[in-house]
């Protein structure tokens, strides 16, 4: 039974030493307990591993610094933009001047072609206009039916209930896109952004990606990465700006179970110790916190594991020398999806190369064993950089994340839940939740300052809205 959405439940319990729990140290659990702790609560962040960031963390191997799965970021992330601040990460994960993505076909005969992806500084949606009229892999007719989708696309309402019932695919195919405007365009950009093939992307998520980045301001899909490991943004640096900030950080401390306190406020459980919360905000994936969940918190409870998941691969393969001469680029005529070079941010030393493939939506693949991922790999990356050809191949490894985000498909909209629930001082954050957004490190920062924001409400602290457009 639904019973509306939960609202502020009781009154603030606390007083200035109001005390917060948050459990897991993703970016969202990170996110709302640095804004909880901005605004004067104690706070204490529980992560089950050792380490913090979760799904986007770095590891060593062997002298290289590996990242579990390459990231980018948009500059109409305005959120993970406030997280990079926050932390004083920034200047280590620039973003592009000006869009320009490198697209190389090798599905058409004769050799890798290459096409480009560009903005000018036109106002939208004139700043595309000339970057998709000399786009060489689609056909001028093709051209000219992406400008009018896109201009369909901009009156869509990505909040709309409706648009979440309905996949993209059905959708581009009603406005005139044929299947090679799906492969060389819409699926190019949005298989790495919502994880999906447009066939099993909701439209509502897929009109907030297409409109927000592209349609939204000029500059809003140029593209932002880490130029370090992963790990030194949201492990150490965010480790910094949780202690500076007055947090209890515990690490290796998985929470195993959430209750209410005999005199009001929760209990929090763990191995070794019971913590007293006035608050608590659960930023752990959708199904710890249905295990988490007290009884009565949300409306069916049940209906967070009907949130698929689903995963990505990264090929690394390390080059006994330069064989790409730009950062990154994206492909197509061939199961390589996007490509980024590594080199510097890995800590490569002896004049190698280090480049990461990224695949998205790789259910077929993400089991497949690395000697089957080799022989299928390899010699694609030779078909599009011919440098490889001759190159000698130093180490090649594969990263799995079988649950790297929720999966995108239509419906998924009416089951994530918001930052509220019916327990007075409960909270949920996570990018699985309803941000509106995909399953991005957006999503989970908007998360993580939502829920924060709802809980210093009910504590009756004052506080601003870090975001812009917020204000
Ligand atoms: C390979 C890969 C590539 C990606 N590429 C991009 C990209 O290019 N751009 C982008 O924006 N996003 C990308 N994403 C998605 C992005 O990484 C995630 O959406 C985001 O990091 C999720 O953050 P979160 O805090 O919501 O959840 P999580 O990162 O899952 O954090 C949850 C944390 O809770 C902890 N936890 C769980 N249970 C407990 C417990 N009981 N007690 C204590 N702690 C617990 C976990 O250990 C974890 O640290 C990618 C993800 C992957 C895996």
């Amino acid at each position: 039974m639904t019973r509306g959405t939960p609202g502020p439940a009781s009154p603030a319990p606390a007083g200035p030493s109001a005390h917060a729990v948050v459990v897991g140290g993703g970016l969202a659990g990170v996110t709302a307990a640095l804004r909880l702790a901005d605004a004067g609560t104690r706070v204490t962040l529980l992560e089950g591993r050792p380490r913090l960031g979760g799904l986007a963390f770095s590891f060593r191997r062997g002298d290289l610094t590996v990242d579990n799965g390459q990231h980018v970021y948009l500059r109409c992330c305005t959120a993970y933009r406030w997280f990079l601040d926050r932390v004083e990460g920034a200047g280590l994960a620039p973003l592009q001047s000006r869009l320009d993505v490198p697209v190389l076909d090798v599905g058409r005969g004769a050799g890798p072609r290459l096409g480009r992806l560009r903005r000018t500084g036109l106002p939208v949606p004139l700043h595309l206009a000339a970057g998709l009229a000399a786009y060489p892999h689609l056909s001028l007719a093709e051209r000219a039916s992406v400008g009018r989708a896109a201009l369909a696309l901009k009156k869509l309402d990505p909040a709309d209930p409706a648009l979440d019932g309905v996949d993209f695919a059905t959708w581009l195919g009603r406005h005139g896109q044929s299947a090679r405007t799906v492969e060389a365009l819409w699926d190019l950009v949005g298989v790495a952004t919502l994880n999906a093939t447009a066939s099993h992307a909701s439209l509502g998520l897929a009109a907030m990606v297409f409109k927000t980045g592209l349609l939204s301001d000029p500059g809003a899909a140029d593209i932002g990465w880490a130029h370090v490991p992963l790990g030194d943004l949201h492990d150490t640096l965010a480790r910094e700006a949780l202690d500076s900030a007055g947090v209890r950080t515990e690490l290796r401390t998985k929470v195993t179970s959430l209750s209410r306190a005999a005199g009001g406020g929760w209990e929090v459980g763990t191995a070794g110790e019971r913590i007293e919360a006035d608050t608590v905000v659960l930023a752990v994936p959708q199904g710890e916190t249905h295990a988490l969940l007290p009884e009565g918190a949300v409306d069916d409870p049940d209906r967070l594991l009907d949130i698929g998941t689903a995963p990505i691969l990264n090929v690394h393969v390390v080059y006994d020398r330069k064989v790409l001469r730009r950062p990154f680029f994206a492909a197509l005529g061939t199961p390589v999806q996007w490509v980024f070079d590594r080199t510097e941010s890995s800590g490569l030393k002896g004049g190698g190369q280090y480049l990461a493939v990224s695949q998205s939506a790789c259910q077929d693949e993400i089991d497949a064993p690395v000697a089957e991922l080799r022989a299928r790999y390899l010699p694609e990356l030779e078909r599009l950089l011919p440098a490889a050809r001759g190159a000698g191949v130093r180490d090649f490894f594969v990263t799995r994340e079988r649950t790297a985000t929720f999966a995108p498909t239509p419906g998924v909209g009416r089951l994530r839940p918001g930052a509220r629930t019916y327990a007075p001082g409960l909270y949920l954050a996570g990018a699985w939740t309803a941000t509106g957004w995909p399953a991005t490190m957006e999503g989970a920062v908007r998360s993580g300052i939502t829920a924060a924001g709802a809980a210093l409400r009910e504590l009756g602290r004052a506080h601003e809205h870090p975001l812009q457009e917020a204000l």
